[in-house]
């Protein structure tokens, strides 16, 4: 595979994602952040300098499994140290597998700032994807607050809590529109107005130009910071083929549910009416939406892109209509071919997800212990026994036998720690994922679980609590193999992974605020097996003080 050199420069820039001015983190003066283009085999090296004032940054490279380099990952506290103001990091890594991925910051809530782009992977030279398209699109989702992030950050951990709340806007590569809608004039009680547009704006929509009678592969990948999304594309069906770099057994579809962190690529034909345009819509599930559907345009050329469609845009399904989002997670399997799981378990974890209070603080916490990461990356640490840097024992297996996951926690006191979860090398991990209620009665929210280094299978989604028995509906034959997964309202989800890949992972919540709420918890494996990591990457904590007196070795 080839090299591919990137120079970056992350900053604070002044821009309007949908029309209203803020500060958005950008990179070489583009928001979304360039974006990267490689193929299998290819090595990315990625020359990263620090150019905000005060404040540090990484950025995580999302999907790609950092196999041999786990200190390229981009995680603070866990793979690296922050990159200082000023200061310049190489992420030197191999892109391995062909597919659809994106790349974001991980400190604090940087991905909330904007700090994200897209990372296509091409197939090798000379092989080919087991579909067939004429052209393709990229479609990198996100939603956009007019709060500033550190005004949300510190809301979250202030006394009365401030939530976030929903989302002004959702952008679609970056683009939305704020207190108008493209669409008004289709809905006379629309309470929006009719945008203006001249079509150089900076929030002016996605044009997506089609000829009539082709086929088109559609990259959709989402780093919402909260708002679980659905998209459709008006008088089209889709076929899904991708999902999270790895094929999916091909099935057809009107719409697609895309959690924070997850990616699909889509297949459609354009065999529509060509004498007009159509929408692509997409909305918020699974909170009460209070924020507008963000729209592109689907341009059947000659048309001109200021035509308007002659239908309204698709509706987006019901925002709690979860038979829905079940149904499209469960006609995901994997393509034949594809890696089946090993057919048995070392070790199953059950990871209870509750909302608590500490000190009268809200927080999430796994099996009520509420993640807080230590100031030395556990990269560091542990490769260097260095025990002094995290708490030494070792995170719950499990939780309570008799906790009530259907009812808001009896006891919600909570304690914040940053233990790890120690996995043998090699060995094969079961994850049970348990969801229950929040804080308020009758609530319980839906969370897409991120794995960093590795996928995983997901086995299977159930109702409830998770029985002794339940793995008899484990689907050990052609399950979706994926970086993310979701958990549903008072439901588990089982997923299972081979630990393989020596380094310190990060396992948690994707929405933004919730991991900075706590909720997650550290992998480690096989870091003994861990070559020599960069000395920048340590130059902080207790590793940075190593680093002083042993000279730098
Ligand atoms: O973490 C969250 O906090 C709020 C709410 O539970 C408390 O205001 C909310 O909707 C979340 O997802």
């Amino acid at each position: 595979g080839k090299t591919r050199h990137f120079k970056w420069d992350v900053e604070y820039m002044f821009r309007s994602p949908d029309g209203e001015e803020n500060l958005v983190m950008g990179i070489n003066g583009q928001f979304p952040g360039p974006t990267i283009r490689a193929r299998a085999g290819d090595t990315v090296h990625v020359e990263l300098t620090n150019k905000l004032h005060t404040e540090g940054v990484v950025i995580h490279w999302h999907g790609i499994r950092q196999l041999g380099t786990p200190w390229a990952d981009g995680t603070a506290s866990i793979s690296q140290c922050a990159i200082a103001p000023g200061e310049t990091f190489l992420y030197r890594f191999k892109v391995d597998k062909a597919g659809t991925y994106f790349y974001h910051g991980h400190y604090g809530m940087q991905r909330s700032a904007g700090l994200y782009g897209s990372l296509i992977v091409e197939v090798e030279d000379g092989k080919r994807e087991p579909f067939h398209y004429d052209g393709e699109f990229n479609l990198l989702l996100s939603d956009w607050w007019h709060k500033s992030v550190h005004e949300q950050e510190i809301g979250l951990s202030s006394l009365p809590f401030r939530w976030i709340n929903e989302p002004e806007t959702l952008l679609i590569n970056g683009r939305g529109q704020y207190n108008c809608s493209l669409a008004a004039q289709y809905n006379k009680s629309a309470a929006l107005s009719q945008c203006t547009l001249r079509g150089g704006e900076q929030w002016a929509p996605n044009v997506l130009k089609v000829l009539p009678n082709k086929t088109y592969r559609l990259r959709i990948a989402s780093t919402t910071a909260l708002a679980s999304l659905n998209l459709a594309i008006g008088n089209h069906k889709m076929v899904v083929v991708e999902a999270d770099g790895n094929y999916i057994q091909p099935f057809e579809t009107n719409d697609i549910d895309i959690y924070s962190g997850e990616s699909y690529s889509v297949i459609f034909t354009t065999n529509q009416n060509p004498s007009t345009n159509h929408w692509i819509s997409i909305g918020v599930r699974g909170r009460r939406p209070q924020t507008p559907q963000a729209l592109a345009l689907l341009n059947y050329l000659p048309n001109s892109a200021s035509k308007l469609p002659l239908s309204a845009p698709p509706p987006t399904p019901q925002w709690n209509d979860y038979a829905h989002s079940k149904s499209f997670t469960n006609k995901l399997k994997s393509l034949m071919g594809t890696p089946q799981p090993p057919t048995t378990h070392h070790r199953r974890i059950v990871l209870l997800n509750t909302q608590n209070r500490i000190d009268g603080y809200i927080k999430w916490a796994i099996n009520n212990v509420s993640l807080s990461l230590p100031p030395t990356p556990y990269l560091g640490s542990i490769k260097h026994g260095l025990k002094a840097a995290f708490d030494q024992s070792p995170p719950p297996e499990s939780f309570a036998n008799g906790y009530n996951i259907m009812v808001p926690p009896v006891n919600p006191n909570t304690t914040t720690g940053n233990g790890v979860y120690e996995i043998e090398f090699n060995t094969t991990v079961d994850v049970i994922l348990q969801n229950a209620n929040a804080l308020a009665a009758n609530t319980s929210e839906i969370h897409p679980w991120h794995l960093h280094g590795h996928d995983f299978w997901v086995l299977g989604y159930g109702e409830g609590r998770f029985e002794e028995g339940d793995e008899k509906m484990f689907n050990l034959k052609n399950p979706p193999l994926r970086n993310t997964a979701v958990i549903f309202p008072y439901g588990w989800t089982a997923l299972r992974f081979v630990a393989d890949n020596p380094g310190v992972w990060a396992f948690h919540c994707h929405i933004e605020p919730h991991l900075h709420m706590g909720m997650g918890v550290v992998f480690a494996e096989g870091v003994h097996l861990v070559g020599d990591v960069p000395s920048e990457a340590l130059a902080c904590g207790l590793t940075g003080k190593r680093l002083a007196s042993t000279g730098g070795r």
